[in-house]
């Protein structure tokens, strides 16, 4: 399967370091010889931005900001010693925090001990702490974890359902950096509500994670929520794991904080290295450059072949795909840069997609993610010799084997096990190939100025609601086809909206909308 060759491709560019528990082999990528040596200057001026960033510099200039997650886990490095100051007492609050609770120093409304968490949040308020928890868990953490990170009631009842009785020992943590995302809002009213029927006192169940003086944390100082934590203008939502978005749940569910900032600023500390070939970060950041042409012509199938890790590849499409898609360049070229990311699990997705990798379109490389230790303890044969372990790492070396005869290309990370501390390494290590590829490329990694565009649609679609309800209400009795309603309000542009907005409210019974049945749905009429 192997020819000599590759594995002197393989000796020659494999990354090791065992203080991180790291490997990178990047020898299942085709870059020429040369390729290092050419990237070389590129690669220096993105060591040096990373370094000003680091020191401080505003390395967000569309929004004027500094970023500083690498300052979470290493305050002396942050500008100023009131910043250090901060984020040393923000984790030192969040353990004490933590401690009372675990203590049943501070109670629930109803005099119980808190053992249940919901946490409600969205994209960089909810993804770290949602990867973090499917890698950690044992099963009995100290406190069990649910999350809303959506506007879908559905969704709402069945976490309402599952908490079902326990919602008096349920703290509730809504996590917002701007603290006026319409999702966890929302999550949040719903939560209330819930609370407020089964009289429960809301405030003494509730805590907040946002910027001081956004609408949340004013909400939660107003009302007087158990707690207040902070989030500062500098940490990006998708880079926010280790900050307290991502340290109070985790310290809550009782797992080991410390290691996971370990991990974090060891990795931090070897991905400065400015020689390329001794810094795992720079290497992936090349090995995007070489595959995508450094204009995201291919995109990355994330592939950990361990069950823990599967939310990685969700976790990653975050951080990636909202950093480094973008229209414009730094000098304002159109560039519609971006790398596309999808994945789930090995070998699981051997028996889905695998097939088209292998056959079809040559439009994508694979990040392996290995975990060498199987599990705790040691496992039965499953065959002679042979555990369910060993084959994990068949199919995983299997599969390796199959792309390169077919040509298709492969980077593998390998970790010794999961654990907090290597969680720590893989979110440092892709946070900064992030940085340092998109200095490759020449964009802003920190802003997301697009986002803003579906809420703002949101936006419009609501008052939009609000319009043909009251139409539809002052004509209470009379029946209306869509298209009448929409030329009524003068909205002809917006006859689909007001199509779609009808349709949804008559499957719905909030706003007494019904509906007269014709052959072509189209002529229907909707009535009050
Ligand atoms: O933490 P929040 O302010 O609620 O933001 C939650 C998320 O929503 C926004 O739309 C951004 O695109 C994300 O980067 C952010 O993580």
């Amino acid at each position: 399967m192997e020819t000599h060759g590759q594995w002197e491709r393989y000796k020659k560019y494999l990354y090791y370091n065992p203080e991180l528990g790291l490997m990178v082999d990047i020898s299942g990528m085709g870059f020429p010889e040369n390729f290092f040596r050419d990237m070389q200057a590129r690669m220096d001026q993105a060591l040096k931005c990373m370094a000003d960033l680091e020191k401080g510099a505003i390395a967000n200039p569309d929004e004027g900001r500094t970023v500083g997650h690498y300052w979470l886990r290493a305050p002396h490095l942050a500008p100023s010693p009131e910043i250090a100051t901060e984020i040393e007492r923000a984790i030192r609050d969040i353990e004490d925090f933590a401690r009372k609770i675990h203590r049943g120093e501070i109670l629930s409304s109803t005099g119980d001990k808190f053992d249940k968490i919901l946490l409600i949040g969205i994209g960089g308020s909810a993804l770290g702490p949602q990867f973090v928890t499917d890698a950690l868990t044992t099963g009995h953490d100290l406190m069990n974890i649910y999350f809303l990170d959506n506007t879908d009631p559905a969704g709402f009842d069945r976490v309402f359902s599952a908490l079902g009785d326990h919602l008096c020992r349920t703290l509730v943590l809504v996590i917002s950096k701007s603290g006026g995302t319409v999702e966890t809002r929302n999550g949040m009213l719903e939560t209330r509500y819930l609370f407020a029927g089964r009289g429960l006192d809301f405030a003494r169940h509730a805590v907040s994670v946002s910027q001081a003086g956004s609408l949340l944390d004013r909400t939660a100082e107003e009302e007087g929520w158990l707690a207040r934590f902070p989030l500062w203008e500098w940490v990006g939502g998708r880079t926010s794991e280790t900050s307290p978005v991502g340290l109070l749940p985790a310290v809550l569910q009782g797992f080991a904080i410390h290691e996971l900032l370990r991990g974090a600023v060891l990795c931090d500390r070897i991905t400065r290295n400015r020689e390329v070939k001794d810094n795992p970060a720079a290497l992936l950041a090349l090995m995007w450059f070489y595959a995508t042409g450094g204009e995201g012509g291919k995109t990355m199938v994330v592939l950990p072949y361990k069950d823990r890790l599967q939310l990685f590849a969700r976790y990653l499409q975050q951080l990636i795909m909202e950093s480094l898609g973008k229209e414009k360049d730094l000098a304002g070229n159109i560039v519609y840069q971006g790398l596309a990311v999808f994945g789930n699990k090995g070998s699981t997705d051997q028996h889905s997609y695998l097939q088209q990798l292998l056959e079809g379109p040559d439009n994508f490389f694979i990040t392996f993610l290995e975990v060498l230790k199987d599990r705790n303890g040691s496992s039965p044969q499953v065959e002679e010799g042979v555990t369910s372990g060993d084959y994990l790492n068949a199919f995983l070396q299997g599969t390796k084997g199959a792309l390169r005869q077919k040509g298709r290309e492969y980077l593998t990370i390998t970790v010794e096990k999961v654990d907090a501390f290597s969680l720590g390494v893989l979110i440092a290590l892709f946070e900064r190939a992030v940085g340092l590829y998109a200095s490759l490329i020449n964009i802003n990694p920190y802003h997301q100025p697009a986002v803003e565009a579906g809420k703002k649609g949101a936006r419009f679609i609501v008052d939009l609601q609000r319009q043909v309800l009251a139409f539809l209400r002052q004509n209470r009795g009379k029946a209306y086809t869509a298209e009448e309603i929409a030329f009524a309000l003068e909205k002809g542009d917006e006859t689909e909206g007001v199509f779609k907005i009808l349709e949804h409210a008559r499957a719905n019974p909030d706003h007494g909308v019904r509906r007269t049945e014709e052959k072509n749905i189209l002529y229907s009429k909707y009535y009050i």
